[in-house]
């Protein structure tokens, strides 16, 4: 069996009158981030590190900020498109793991919908899917709440 290891990482600009969507959970905040589709950092991080593994490039190859087609795009069906690629390479997903850095709100509440939906859109179990938050105890620009940062790590396998 062929393993192969991913990592992604993205960031976006908190700002006022965006919905604030995380894992593709509206979370209620007074702050949305900023970008050119609905900017779900998390989703975001797992599609570079599924397009990583893959060795297919990056969101912005596939995706470009300048397509009016992803104007507004809702990020389940980036990633989903992301899945189908490196399903196309004969390759299936074993694990995922990713880190959401962000001083407020507190998401711990919200982590068990965006497990829930990020395996249904990677059609794996629900345990090979974590996800988790921590602050920066107000350091940096996610301390600041200038932001939201996601780490993610992938493993694919192929038969
Ligand atoms: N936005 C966040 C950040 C953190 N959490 C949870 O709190 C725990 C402690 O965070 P520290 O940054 O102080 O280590 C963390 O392990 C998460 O469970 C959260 O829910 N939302
Ligand atoms: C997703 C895309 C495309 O709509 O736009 P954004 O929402 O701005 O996100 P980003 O992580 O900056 O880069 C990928 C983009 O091409």
């Amino acid at each position: 069996m062929q393993l192969r290891i991913g990592h992604g990482f993205d960031v976006h600009a908190l700002v006022t009158g965006r919905p604030l969507v995380l894992g593709g959970v509206t979370v209620p905040y007074k702050f949305g981030l900023a970008g050119h589709s609905d900017a779900d950092v998390l989703l975001h991080a797992i599609c570079d590190a599924l397009l990583g593994a893959a060795a297919l490039g990056d969101i912005g190859r596939h995706f470009p900020d300048t397509d009016v087609r992803f104007a507004g795009a809702d990020s389940r069906l980036l990633l989903r498109h992301c899945h189908q690629l490196v399903q196309g390479q004969g390759f299936s997903v074993g694990n995922v793991d990713a880190t959401i850095v962000c001083q407020r709100p507190k998401l711990a509440a919200h982590i068990p919908q965006m497990r829930a939906y990020i395996a249904a859109d990677l059609a794996v179990e629900l345990d090979v899917i974590n996800i988790k938050a921590t602050t920066t105890e107000q350091l940096g620009y996610t301390g600041r709440g200038e932001g939201i940062a996601a780490h993610a790590v992938v493993l694919i396998q192929h038969a």
